[in-house]
């Protein structure tokens, strides 16, 4: 069901500071700042030769991230999206054996405008899953 690692998230407390060191310091391809409100973040994408990165900072009050980085201040890895091909399907059939999909249950856009789910980490050896419709 899964497919390739769409991209590895960081939370970071410093979105700027953060996007200048993967620029400057890792010579990595950054792009600009996306406020995606609908999620309570601001996301910087750095394209990789085989994923990407998705460096995340709290964007309003009340931002899904925010209680992981009161734990994590310095910041740290926060989620892995993976691709699948029908976004659904695939949650009805981790529903169905017992894993708890965050949020409505129903997906929403996610920052490449396709539609994206997350899975509690607490089903997935204390990692944040993200699935994106491809
Ligand atoms: C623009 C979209 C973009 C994209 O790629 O398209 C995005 O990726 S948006 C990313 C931001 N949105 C989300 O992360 C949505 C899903 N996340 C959530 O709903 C919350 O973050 C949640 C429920 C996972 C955690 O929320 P919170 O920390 O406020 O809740 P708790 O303190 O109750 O945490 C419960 C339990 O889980 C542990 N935890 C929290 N976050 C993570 C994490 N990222 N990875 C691993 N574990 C995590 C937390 O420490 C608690 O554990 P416990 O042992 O009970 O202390
Ligand atoms: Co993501």
């Amino acid at each position: 069901m899964i497919g390739r690692l769409n991209h590895v998230a960081i939370a970071v407390p410093d979105l700027e500071a953060a996007a200048a060191r993967y620029r400057d310091v890792l010579g990595a391809r950054v792009g600009a700042p996306q406020p995606e409100p609908e999620h309570g973040v601001t996301v910087v994408f750095i394209e990789l030769p085989n994923t990407k990165l998705e460096l995340l900072h709290p964007l309003g009050e009340d931002s899904p991230i925010k209680g992981f980085l009161e734990k994590n201040p310095a910041g740290g890895i926060h989620h892995i999206c993976f691709e699948v091909e029908d976004i659904l399907a695939a949650r009805d059939r981790l529903v169905a054996q017992g894993a708890r999909v965050l949020g409505s249950g129903e997906p929403k856009i996610g920052a490449h405008g396709k539609p994206v789910l997350f899975l509690h980490p607490k089903d997935f050896n204390g990692t944040l899953i993200e699935l994106e419709e491809v």
